[in-house]
């Protein structure tokens, strides 16, 4: 039974199938501290968060059963995320879940700051019939910059040019092409600050994107700017930009997210007559809500239960076009890493991966990551090795790995092949997926077999000599060992020969030993595929 804890407000309805899922036990915790949190989180699989949970280096040691912690919402910057790739947990998010809330959330805020909307409330809840004092401004004919074409950016740049405003854009990776499609105009951060009436930003808090504007922006800044933020407090700098207020720069700001959250009772922004405030609401919404809750909640159950998933924030991004075509070999990947690995004898220093027909012709990372994951579970334990951290465990041992291609696959549509490289030793193994058959290992060192990878297996190695067959077969049959499948492949008639034999049990060390004692037979050892 996996046993999940969700330590942030998420949505019920969201994390329903969660709840329902005979395999898995949910518990809500919202509002622990951490030490609470190191306290319980031994007992859990995964976490669900949203954005005031600090998932901390501290917490994911004492998480020892913590596979994945699942983030309901975009910003992961309240997650290590270098601690988790470290521990090999996977962190995953809900990117597109909340866009078009957090987009209307820029635009209330956009509306509430040209016509003073909380401010006039407050007058008018007071007693107050002040018309004087709010005299706003019109969206419409304004230049609007956005910080950030994003998933957010873009939309709200869609909904502006409603509005009549000009939009100019900058984001590192907003193309011609892209900005065209958009109808807006590629600029920069200084062309936006010198020339726009409104700004909002949209970039996640990176060091880049941190005080990205401060007092050198406010000092060219066009006078009557209007600023949102709704991504994440630490874009601008609050205090320059409270300067930048006070010098009559800035003629309003409407901030959504804060540096440090909650902020302070003495925070300059609190009580500021042009800056409103919103508590981190960009996601609130019923809508949103449920859409992030149920994105993460299927991704980890797709985790929970070993399958492919996606959003994994601490891996790289699987396109759905790769991973349809890649997620059929994840299993044949690991069992051929796991087969060889039981082979090779001496510690491995390299692991060749050569891949072969329809499989060169994509980014075969991600299956990459599977097969060193079959390769380093044999030795470190499958409990430690996953997807995330399979490449980087195998990098702090200083094992090598190389990644070849080859467009014609000898005589299959598509090949695996696995070479593991000791100080002593060089093994090999290649697998495909047969059309109607499923997965197959279809070479062993220089041995051509056609076994499945599964199960218990006994690998053979003999003198190819009549006879040989029935002595293992008797052998094992004495012993209440069942052959259920057994394949030959020899290279010359009464040469080296291998005998792979799939067991319905496992066979003891002392049969092992005893298959070896056989006339013509060399080696035999057994090879767990599950
Ligand atoms: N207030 C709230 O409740 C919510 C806040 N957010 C925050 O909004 C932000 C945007 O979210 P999405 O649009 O979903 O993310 P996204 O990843 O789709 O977009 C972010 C964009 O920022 C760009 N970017 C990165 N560095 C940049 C730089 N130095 N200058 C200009 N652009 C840069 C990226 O290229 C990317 O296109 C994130 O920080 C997210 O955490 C998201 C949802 C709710
Ligand atoms: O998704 C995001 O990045 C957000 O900032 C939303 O945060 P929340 O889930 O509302 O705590």
């Amino acid at each position: 039974m996996f046993k999940v804890l969700v330590s942030d407000p998420i949505s019920d309805l969201g994390i329903q199938k969660l709840v329902d899922a005979e395999d898995v036990t949910v518990d809500k915790k919202p509002g622990l501290s951490e030490d609470e949190l190191v306290a319980i989180i031994g007992d859990y699989d995964a976490l669900l968060v949203r954005s005031q949970t600090r998932v901390t280096a501290r917490i994911m040691d004492a998480g020892k059963s913590l596979k994945v912690v699942g983030r309901a919402g975009v910003g992961v910057d309240n997650i290590d995320l270098e601690a988790a790739t470290q521990r090999g947990i996977i962190v995953i998010n809900a990117p597109d879940g909340n866009t078009i809330t957090t987009c209307e959330h820029t635009f209330a805020m956009m509306m509430a700051v040209a016509r003073h909307i909380p401010q006039a409330y407050l007058k008018t809840v007071g007693g107050e019939w002040d018309r004087k004092s709010f005299l706003g401004v019109e969206l419409r004919g304004k230049i609007l910059g956005v910080l950030g074409m994003g998933r957010i950016g873009s939309e709200v740049a869609k909904r502006a040019k409603a509005f009549g405003m000009e939009i100019w854009g900058y984001d590192p990776f907003l193309t011609e092409e892209r900005a065209e499609k958009l109808g807006i105009r590629m600029s920069s951060v200084d062309d936006i600050v010198r020339n726009a009436d409104f700004m909002t930003v949209h970039t996640p808090l990176t060091p880049e994107t941190r005080h990205m504007i401060s007092r050198p922006q406010f000092e060219v800044m066009k006078k009557g700017m209007r600023i949102v933020n709704c991504a994440r407090g630490g874009i601008i700098d609050e205090l320059a930009l409270v300067e930048a207020a006070d010098q009559g720069i800035v003629a309003g700001a409407a901030f959504d997210v804060f540096e440090v959250e909650p902020p302070a009772a003495d925070h300059p922004f609190l009580n500021h007559p042009k800056i409103i405030v919103t508590p981190h609401l960009g996601a609130s919404t019923v809508e949103a809500q449920e859409n992030v809750a149920i994105d993460v909640s299927e991704q980890v159950l797709n985790i929970l239960r070993d399958k492919p998933f996606l959003n994994a924030v601490n891996m790289p991004p699987i396109p759905a076009n790769v991973l349809n075509k890649l997620q059929p070999y994840f299993g044949l990947g690991e069992k051929l890493g796991s087969f060889v690995s039981q082979l090779i004898e001496g510690a491995v220093e390299e692991i060749s991966v050569s891949y072969a027909g329809e499989l060169a012709e994509v980014d075969t990372q991600p299956l990459t990551r599977y097969i060193v994951r079959g390769v380093l579970s044999h030795h470190l334990g499958a409990e430690q090795v996953n997807v995330v951290n399979s490449l980087h465990l195998a990098k702090g041992r200083h094992v090598n790995i190389v990644v070849s291609n080859s467009h014609a696959a000898r005589d299959f549509t598509n090949s695996i092949t696995v070479v593991l490289r000791s100080k002593t030793a060089t093994r090999l193994v290649t697998g495909t997926m047969l059309t109607g058959y499923g997965p197959r290992i279809v070479q062993i060192d220089r041995f051509t077999v056609d076994v499945a990878p599964q199960g218990n297996l006994i690998l053979v190695s003999h003198n190819d000599k009549p006879g040989i067959i029935g002595s293992v077969g008797t052998l094992l049959g004495d012993n209440g060992v069942n052959i259920a499948a057994m394949q030959v492949g020899r290279e010359l008639e009464g040469g080296a020969a291998i005998m792979v034999l799939t067991v319905d049990k496992g066979a003891s060390k002392e049969l092992i030993a005893k298959l070896v004692e056989l006339p013509d037979l060399n080696k035999a050892k057994e090879i767990n595929l599950y």
